[in-house]
């Protein structure tokens, strides 16, 4: 695991992005995050395009998770999420989008589908943001590594930090979400995980001690990965 601690979230992101650009094909398969975490990163990518350095064209996507229970137009979902932040500002080609369908009444067969597609490629840089509870994707604590596709239920930390995006309203924030799982997350060829503020210095630390991989902190699992890029700011460095 390479580990790269830089003053700010924009610093780190900026060179989180040149991590990225290097191994960037045109024709990568993208695995992507949402949240808080990715936006300056994204910003990098959509400033990087503008200056005609890059298209997206023949590049596919894979998100890592949709909330159940909200609609793709909600503000807060992470269909909203990825176009506003990233893909409305880039030449990426609508159908190599792919996204949960969270919203499906038949969300056990999405849930197939979105394996059948995710097994029929590798996705070659997969980007994380983590929990403070160390949740990657949205794979809660106690989750098992052989995972796939799956719903899961949010614990109470989760539903408490995402509140920030719900008017501070716990009651807002969708129960449910669908996830990739463990184990697709640990079949792509490179990871750039991104971790800002305190509240991420505990996972972070977990990552770089001489433990196990445990559930109880999914993000531990990366300790098995052979090609890990950690980018923190200050705040989130667990040397601290
Ligand atoms: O980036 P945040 O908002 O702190 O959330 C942490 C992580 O949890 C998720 O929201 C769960 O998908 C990730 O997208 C994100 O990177």
């Amino acid at each position: 695991m390479k580990y790269n601690v830089f003053k700010t979230k924009k610093e780190a992101s900026k060179a989180a992005y040149e991590t990225f650009k290097q191994y960037l094909k045109p024709n990568s398969v993208l695995g992507l995050a949402t949240g808080g975490t990715p936006t300056d990163f994204y910003k990098e990518i959509i400033a990087d395009y503008n200056l005609g350095n890059t298209s997206y064209k023949n590049n596919v996507t894979f998100n890592l998770d949709e909330y159940v229970g909200i609609s793709y137009d909600h503000p807060e979902s992470y269909h909203k999420f990825m176009d506003t932040n990233l893909f409305d500002h880039i030449d990426i080609d609508r159908k190599n989008i792919n996204i949960p369908d969270a919203s499906s009444e038949h969300l056990a067969e999405e849930i197939k589908k979105y394996q059948n597609k995710l097994n029929n490629k590798t996705i070659n840089i997969q980007l994380l943001g983590v929990g403070s509870n160390g949740h990657i994707g949205f794979n809660e604590p106690g989750t098992f590594f052989n995972v796939g596709v799956h719903v899961v239920d949010l614990n109470e930390e989760t539903i408490e930090a995402n509140s920030r995006f719900f008017n501070n309203d716990k009651n807002l924030v969708p129960k449910q979400a669908v996830t990739m799982g463990i184990a697709d997350i640990m079949k792509s060829e490179v990871i750039i995980l991104l971790a800002f503020g305190e509240n991420k210095k505990e996972a972070i630390k977990s990552l770089f001690d001489e433990n196990e991989p445990t559930v109880d902190i999914p993000c531990t699992i990366l300790k098995n990965h052979p090609n890990v890029y950690v980018f923190v700011d200050e705040e989130a460095d667990y040397n601290k």
